[in-house]
């Protein structure tokens, strides 16, 4: 069984079947893309990975165990991390506090917000802020930083909280070319180094095709395609959804749909 085993997931708003019946798994150590067009249900799918929405029926599991029915809180501490869209750090404090912040919640430390946490943890911030290029950053606060930075620190405090699996709810958005591949290429290193896997949607496809192991393709809530961004690229019907057919993508087309 997979390490995240996703079965024939299914959630209704209304009348509409934003996800019908999906199937799918997440391996140890992989970087699985999920792409469809706008209204596809990547964001409804997420939403149910991490127990935000409840599904009408279908069930998650993670190294076994029935995820659905557990609130967001319980899933991440069991090791299912998520970044979202809209970056959550807390701007007036410097960059490694805000990683520090996150290592003292994930050990379940408590700290006076009076004395603020100037020491629990700060090397172990600081290597993970080391880790992803922005040591030289750390004493910044976080208001001052550019945009891509921001991005990149959501992914050092969603490691410090050492997710099995993580959930990138499009990482990239928002930011310049060269820094989306750079981002997802550091998530690729990090993904081998550490054993985490990671599912991400994502509209850039020259990252996708660039970094994902595997890719998930869904249209109208349906799993229209799966397999290696070769197997990707080839596939009629996926050509179909994106360009109407005929074209070629990932290699040097770069269609966006944001
Ligand atoms: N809370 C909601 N209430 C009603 N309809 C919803 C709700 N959330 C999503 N939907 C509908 O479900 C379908 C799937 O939406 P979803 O946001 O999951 O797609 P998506 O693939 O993430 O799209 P995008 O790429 O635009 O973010 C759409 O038709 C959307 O309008």
């Amino acid at each position: 069984m997979a390490l995240l085993d996703v079965r024939a997931l299914s959630k209704s708003f209304g009348g509409i079947e934003a996800v019908k019946s999906v199937t799918f798994g997440l391996e140890k150590g992989e970087l699985l893309a999920l792409i469809g067009p706008n209204g596809a249900g990547k964001t409804t799918c997420f939403n149910m990975l991490n127990g935000q929405l409840r599904p009408n029926s279908g069930s998650v599991r993670f190294e076994g165990r029935e995820l659905v029915g557990l609130k967001p809180r319980q899933i991440w501490r069991l090791g299912v991390g998520r970044t979202f869209q809209i970056t959550a750090t807390f701007p007036s404090m410097t960059v490694r506090e805000n990683v520090q912040m996150a290592l003292i919640s994930h050990h379940r430390r408590t700290f006076s917000l009076v004395s603020r946490a100037v020491s629990l943890y700060a090397d172990e911030a600081q290597a993970l802020l080391e880790r992803i290029g922005m040591g030289d950053q750390a004493g910044r606060a976080c208001a001052e930083l550019a945009y891509g930075d921001l991005k990149r620190l959501e992914l050092a405090i969603a490691l410090a909280n050492e997710p099995r699996i993580l959930l990138m709810d499009e990482p990239t958005a928002g930011m310049a070319p060269q820094e989306r591949i750079e981002l997802m290429a550091l998530a690729a290193d990090i993904v081998r180094e550490r054993g985490v896997s990671i599912l991400f949607t994502e509209h850039d496809m020259d990252v996708v095709f660039g970094q994902a192991h595997r890719i998930l393709v869904l249209n109208r809530g349906e799993l229209l395609a799966e397999g290696t961004p070769d197997e990707i690229r080839a596939n009629e019907a996926v050509q179909e959804v994106y360009l109407g057919g005929g074209t070629t993508y990932g290699a040097t087309e770069t269609p966006t749909h944001a």
